[in-house]
């Protein structure tokens, strides 16, 4: 996004000979995007036959879709919470062969290549533990001289990597990088039809639809009342942000309401459909106590077909869909249905099996927290079958820690041990801090230029906070939007002792911001976590310590599937956690650089095979400069294992 900022690898001037001996990131990913490779050949060449054979078993492929899948898995690394899925190949019956897309290898499945943030001057990450001020450290280019990227690392991650190249393009005058289509050479990668059920519930809960039954019933009453849609009147909401709406501001308002209305309302047809099938084994238990079983189910199915009035077999068939539903809300709890909404519909119960049952167990107290913190008034839709509609957490979303199939912690206290007074409060921007640059933001970069007319470095465009004016479309998830969507991330209890982490709902594209990178804009502090920014006029630093967004909880990876990038908002600077391609499931992970590590007392625990820091206890013993650095302070990894951002 920004021109110019480089990128480091895990090769570097600390990588041990040993290092280099073992497997890479990108040969582990090449090696298995040659099996599935040849594992898709093969499929393709056999299923011709395997089809024929169960077509002419009698299988009738318009009633009953026929999905196969064949694909590589390996333990999940990183976060626990996933396993690392390489689909090789997938097949709807009536439908020709669809081979998966190599996706990027990522952190989680231990070969994303590595990508650091070295070579960064201006973005970089101060240990706590650093006895230098920021200043001095970002104004020293022997810092940095020894991190850039070697040639030959730099080769290594344009093989490895998803990278597409680009090229120079004239657009409005001004030269631009353009995308050029990549020719797929490996077997394509789809997710399944479970990992879009998935996706298409963190979507929904992310989204900006607002499941409120009460905003439903008031339109109807409305119009039975005057005749008059309240939904064309004017919201206040855009009534204060935009003065005043037109009749096309209006319609707008109109069809984003009654998509929410829809939405809401097949939410109430699919939690009472699943509640009903409860009912009918109520029914048929109560019935059983006076008749065998089998009749007793007979008896319940003509009582109902009378009340719908519907055929045996179409209540049959309906029942089958229900039951899907209800056992989906066993598994993962009524908020699945909920927020699947309409994706519930393409999702065949065919794909329900043990293990993606067992996954939505594992996912169903991270959707109820993302739903209480997100949408505070889903859970008064159960009211319509009597069930509980009280929420189960409140607060930010990130006011929550969340663990592999347990309940969510509150995040507070999971920092208790180093701070009894531990609190964090959520910035949607940085604070300047008066105290240490009065009325200054040391983040200006075109002091001169009005607001109004900021032009980007990067794409050239017309830059406004008002979205009608906005053309700037960098980063578009967090500038230049009229309310930006969270996005779907939660914090998680790592199970490596790197205490929380970030963990994506959803898989990030490469380029996507993850977020900005957002605190208290200061100076002068050492001893804690900080990120140094640096502008032509100011060094500043930001700290995450008391208050920021959620890139404060972004762990250090040697093979990282983001970085930092510098990117100009509006005539400030800001620093961007941007995807390097990041996987469903995965942990959000970041190179800290040299620098961060050169000052930190603690052993490197991402577990990647090209890790630069995990034997640090023999490399710190070895080295007297840094036996001096840390005055002779016992260096034991776990034990003495410190928080930093404090
Ligand atoms: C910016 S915080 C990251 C979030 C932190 N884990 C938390 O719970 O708030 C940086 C601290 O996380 C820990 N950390 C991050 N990455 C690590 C890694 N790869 N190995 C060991 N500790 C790590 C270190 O304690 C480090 O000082």
């Amino acid at each position: 996004m920004v021109p110019g900022l480089s990128s480091g690898d895990g090769v570097g001037a600390n990588t041990t000979p040993q290092q280099l001996a073992r497997p890479s990131a990108g040969s582990h990913k090449r090696g298995m995007d040659e099996i599935a490779q040849q594992l898709a050949m093969q499929v393709s060449e056999q299923l011709p036959a395997v089809l024929e054979a169960i077509l002419r078993a009698g299988h009738d492929p318009a009633s009953q879709p026929l999905h196969l899948e064949c694909s590589l898995t390996t333990p999940g690394q990183g976060s626990g919470l996933i396993d690392n899925r390489l689909p090789v190949a997938a097949v709807n019956i009536s439908n020709a062969i669809v081979p998966f897309n190599p996706s990027p290898l990522t952190e989680s499945s231990g070969a994303t290549p590595s990508v650091g943030s070295i070579g960064l001057p201006h973005v970089q990450w101060q240990g706590k533990n650093s006895t230098t001020p920021a200043t001095s450290q970002a104004k020293d280019p022997d810092l940095y001289g020894s991190e850039r990227p070697t040639k030959r690392a730099r080769q290594r991650y344009d093989i490895a990597s998803d990278a597409v190249p680009t090229s120079a393009v004239q657009r409005n005058g001004n030269v631009e990088p353009a995308r050029k289509k990549r020719i797929p050479t490996n077997p394509a990668l789809q997710p399944s039809t479970f990992d879009k059920f998935i996706t298409g519930i963190w979507d929904s809960i992310y989204s900006s639809i607002r499941m409120d039954p009460a905003e439903v019933i008031e339109q109807w009453q409305a119009i039975e009342s005057s005749g008059q849609p309240k939904l064309l009147t004017e919201d206040q909401h855009e009534v204060t942000t935009r003065n005043s709406l037109g009749n096309f501001g209006r319609m707008n308002i109109l069809t984003r309401k009654i998509s929410q209305t829809g939405k809401t309302f097949r939410s109430l047809e699919i939690i009472v459909q699943a509640h009903w099938v409860q009912c009918f084994d109520d029914r048929v238990a109560e019935l059983a106590t006076e008749m065998p079983r089998e009749k007793a189910k007979r008896a319940a199915m003509s009582e109902a077909c009378g009340d719908f009035g519907w055929t045996d077999k179409e209540l049959r068939n309906k029942t089958a869909i229900w039951r899907g539903y209800s056992d989906i809300k066993d598994a993962a709890g009524w908020v699945a249905l909920v927020f699947a909404s309409t994706g519930l519909y393409r999702f065949s119960k065919y794909s329900l099996t043990n293990e993606t049952f067992d996954k939505l167990r594992a996912l169903r107290h991270r959707f109820e927290l993302a739903a209480d913190t997100c949408h505070p008034k889903w859970r008064v839709l159960l009211g319509i079958i009597g069930a509980p509609t009280e929420r189960k957490y409140i607060g930010h979303p990130h006011d929550w820690v969340v663990e592999a199939g347990d309940e969510a912690i509150p995040l507070a206290p999971t920092y208790y041990q180093w701070d009894p007074n531990f609190s964090y409060k959520h910035l949607d921007g940085s604070v300047v801090d008066e105290e240490a640059w009065g009325g200054y933001d040391p983040r200006t970069v075109m002091a001169d230029t009005d607001p109004a007319m900021a032009t980007c470095q990067s794409c050239g465009e017309h830059q406004s906070d008002d979205p009608r004016q906005n053309v700037c479309s960098c980063y578009a998830n967090l500038y230049g939007c009229s309310k930006p969507n969270l996005v779907p991330l939660q914090i998680f209890r790592t199970p490596n002792g790197k205490n929380n982490g970030l963990l994506a709902c959803c898989p990030i594209e490469k380029g996507l911001a993850v977020g900005e990178f957002v605190g208290e804009i200061t100076s002068g502090l050492a001893g804690l976590d900080v990120m140094i920014g640096e502008t032509d006029q100011a060094t500043y630093q930001i700290w995450q310590g008391r208050q920021g967004n959620h890139t404060k909880f972004v762990n250090h990876s040697c093979a990282p599937n983001s970085h930092f990038e510098r990117f100009v908002w509006l005539g400030k600077q800001r620093i961007v956690l941007a995807s390097l391609g990041i996987e469903a499931g995965g942990e959000v992970t970041v190179d800290y650089g040299e620098t961060y590590w050169h000052n930190l007392d603690k052993e490197c625990k991402c577990g990647q095979p090209c890790c630069r820091y995990k034997d640090r206890r023999r490399q710190v013993d070895a080295s007297p400069e840094r036996r001096q650095l840390l005055g002779g302070a016992k260096v034991d990894g776990e034990d003495s294992d410190e928080e930093g951002n404090r």
